[in-house]
């Protein structure tokens, strides 16, 4: 554990008022060991956190939070945020079961006063906050939104800003300028940026920044304050043109320069502001900060080496497959194209980019518009697969159902982190997609029992040119299943029966099969040995499949890893429809719950999802009438 006599005296935001500029320096310092230190035990977002630590103790030193609202965009950023508001005691449950979100989030603290994961959001909320304040006349209190330059790649950050340029609302909004995304950043932005940061007047503003700081002191009056914003505003920038003065760039990491530039800002009066300030990303740690991700996302690790504690995996990723897959058919069909959004790692997109670099997109934090682009592609006749996690898909909803869908274009939608994710917690479960896509005219929706069946839905999807599909895949490794060398499409429309059984039925949509089967095995010790397909298609439905099950068999149990109104909803449509309902069969449907389920482990996330192997033995006992068998089973 790091020493940090300084930290200690912090319970609250309310210690770092009335401190000195060395006092708050060397808060930070240890502030910053006490992040990594954390971190280390836990696993989580550091590189964003490190980069922010000055700004976190500063912020805090100037701002009266929590009544002055403080929104940070993603929130991946925000731990030593969380160290100085009150939650240093449980800081090392970060993203563990029962612990401390690892993202802002409204129910754990009133110095969050706005939830987030997604990215792009902070400028919107903040002004929703500002206008909020004003009808309240409340006009004191100030609104602060930290967006990365990442995240200021989303159509929503500049949605907000013109909106927020015209209302002249009092409005701070810092640039987190540290030159990353989780990959490289992309975009003409990004380049914008970086030329307003390689400007000479970047250099010269950083000497005149420290000097006036130490002239100005902490009561120089607002004319005095004034001159001095006026003296590090570039002019011209496209901020100003949208409304916002500008500020910068700064030094992110310089305590002097950012203390008395927020302070200024804070007293400077009204209509929105932007603060550029440049910033390193894993700043103050040297395996972040030489390592090519700067250590977005980490799994445990020795502080002293930086040498990361991952688990050897015992098969290939769902990703990995999906994206050799997709490799081996484009080495044959020139019009395979991969589009992400930000994700390039996640997606696997990076590894199709090393093969066919001119085939290959990232397009930033913009799901939107990766949708409609991948629209546009398809239009021109080429065959995009947009790889996208269902959680950020969301995003570009109306883009799938209107660009893509009521045009029929064969846009291929790879649906990665389909499924709970574990640590990342609500904001990011894949739990909705099925639904979302599977109510749209006309698209296909799959989903992967395990790596073969994924290796042949890449394959399925790229024979579909005639309308929009879909196939989704969990997080993490397959099953170690061997991979076909030769990927035969699926017969569209079509699921299969894994095991022959009688009496119960289970239909596996996707990659809770793996329990389904082991439930199966279970139940023997009961006497019962159901059968077990796998529905491949959410969309279009196996009709005759279903039928059969419900002919054959007493019970027919479906599940799937997504919320109620997806699967387990189209089958008892089709069966309501069919008529099968009114012979009184007895079904039953295993989705998630209806609730927005907090960050655990995957399986322990399951577990209270009630997706497990035992829980499918009791549904099926339960089903049949055999309730305390059912309950002993969950014992
Ligand atoms: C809508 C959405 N798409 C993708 C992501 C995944 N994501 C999380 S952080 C991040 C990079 C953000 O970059 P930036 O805002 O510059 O923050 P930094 O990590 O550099 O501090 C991305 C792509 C997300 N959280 N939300
Ligand atoms: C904050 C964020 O959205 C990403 O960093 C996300 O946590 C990545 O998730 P994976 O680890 O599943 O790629
Ligand atoms: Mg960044």
């Amino acid at each position: 554990m790091p020493d940090t006599p300084h930290l200690d005296q912090i319970a609250s935001p309310d210690d770092l008022k009335n401190r000195n500029l060395d006092f708050l320096k060397a808060v930070a310092d240890e502030l910053r060991a006490e992040t990594i230190d954390a971190v280390s035990v836990t696993g989580g977002h550091l590189g964003a956190g490190l980069g922010v630590v000055e700004m976190t103790v500063a912020l805090h030193h100037v701002f009266d939070t929590p009544s002055d609202i403080l929104i940070w965009d993603v929130g991946h950023q925000c731990y030593p945020h969380k160290i100085l508001t009150g939650r240093r005691d449980r800081i090392r449950t970060l993203r563990q079961g029962g612990g401390l979100s690892g993202f802002t989030k409204r129910s754990e603290s009133d110095y969050d006063p706005f939830g987030a994961a997604h990215a792009s959001t902070s400028i919107s909320a903040g002004l929703g906050f500002a206008v909020g304040r004003d009808l309240k006349h409340e006009e004191g209190r100030k609104v602060v939104a930290v967006i990365g330059d990442g995240s200021m790649s989303a159509g929503m950050a500049y949605e907000a800003m013109n909106n927020a340029g015209d209302m002249k609302k009092d409005l701070i909004v810092i640039l987190n300028d540290n030159d990353m995304s989780i990959a490289p950043p992309v975009g003409a932005m990004s380049h914008y940026f970086a030329r307003q940061v390689s400007s000479k007047s970047y250099n010269s503003i950083r000497k005149l920044g420290k000097g006036v700081a130490e002239a100005l002191g902490v009561k120089e009056h607002a004319r005095r304050a004034e001159e001095y914003l006026r003296g590090m505003a570039m002019g011209g920038t496209l901020f100003e043109e949208m409304g916002f003065r500008y500020v910068g760039p700064i030094d992110g990491h310089d305590m002097d320069q950012l203390v008395a530039v927020l302070r200024n800002v804070r007293d400077a009066g009204e209509g929105p502001i932007l603060i550029h300030a440049v910033t390193q990303k894993g700043k103050g740690y040297a395996p972040a900060e030489a390592a090519d991700d700067k250590y977005h996302g980490v799994a445990k690790f020795n502080v002293v080496t930086g040498e990361q504690q991952k688990k050897k995996a015992a098969s290939p990723s769902y990703t990995g497959v999906f994206a050799n897959a997709l490799i081996q058919l484009a080495e044959s069909d020139d019009k395979i194209c991969a589009v992400t959004g930000a994700m390039p790692g996640g997606t696997g997109v990076d590894k199709f980019a090393a093969r066919f670099p001119d085939r290959a997109f990232d397009v930033g934090i913009a799901e939107q518009h990766a949708v409609t682009f991948a629209a546009g592609l398809a239009a021109e006749g080429m065959k995009p697969y947009a790889a996208i996690y269902s959680t950020f898909l969301q995003r570009g909803y109306d883009q799938v159902v209107h660009d893509v869908a009521i045009q029929s274009l064969p846009v291929r939608f790879a649906i990665d982190r389909a499924g709970l994710v574990g640590a990342d917690g609500a904001t990011h479960a894949g739990a909705f997609d099925v639904g979302y896509m599977g109510a749209l005219p006309g698209m296909v929706v799959m989903a992967a029992a395990d790596e073969a069946e994924l290796a042949r839905m890449v394959a399925t999807a790229n024979e579909i040119d005639d309308r929009p599909s879909a196939f989704r895949y969990p997080r993490g490794e397959g099953l170690g299943v061997e991979i076909p060398k030769e990927l035969i499409p699926l017969e569209i429309g079509k699921g299969r029966i894994v095991r022959e059984g009688s009496g119960v039925a289970i239909l596996s949509f996707g990659a809770r099969l793996g329990e389904v089967l082991k439930s199966a095995e279970e139940l023997a010790a009961y006497g019962l040995s159901p059968t077990v397909a796998d529905a491949r298609f959410a969309k279009p439905l196996d009709h005759d499949l279903i039928r059969s099950l419900v002919r054959e068999h007493e019970v027919l149990i479906t599940i799937e890893e997504g919320a109620m109104g997806g699967f387990g909803a189209f089958v008892l449509h089709f069966l309501a429809e069919d008529g099968a309902l009114d012979a009184g069969v007895k079904i039953r449907t295993m989705t998630l719950p209806d609730v927005f389920q907090d960050q655990d482990s995957p399986y322990a996330m399951y577990e209270t999802a009630g997706l497990n192997a035992k829980h499918i033995t009791a549904k099926v006992l339960d089903a049949l009438g055999r309730q305390a068998e059912a309950a002993a089973a969950l014992a």
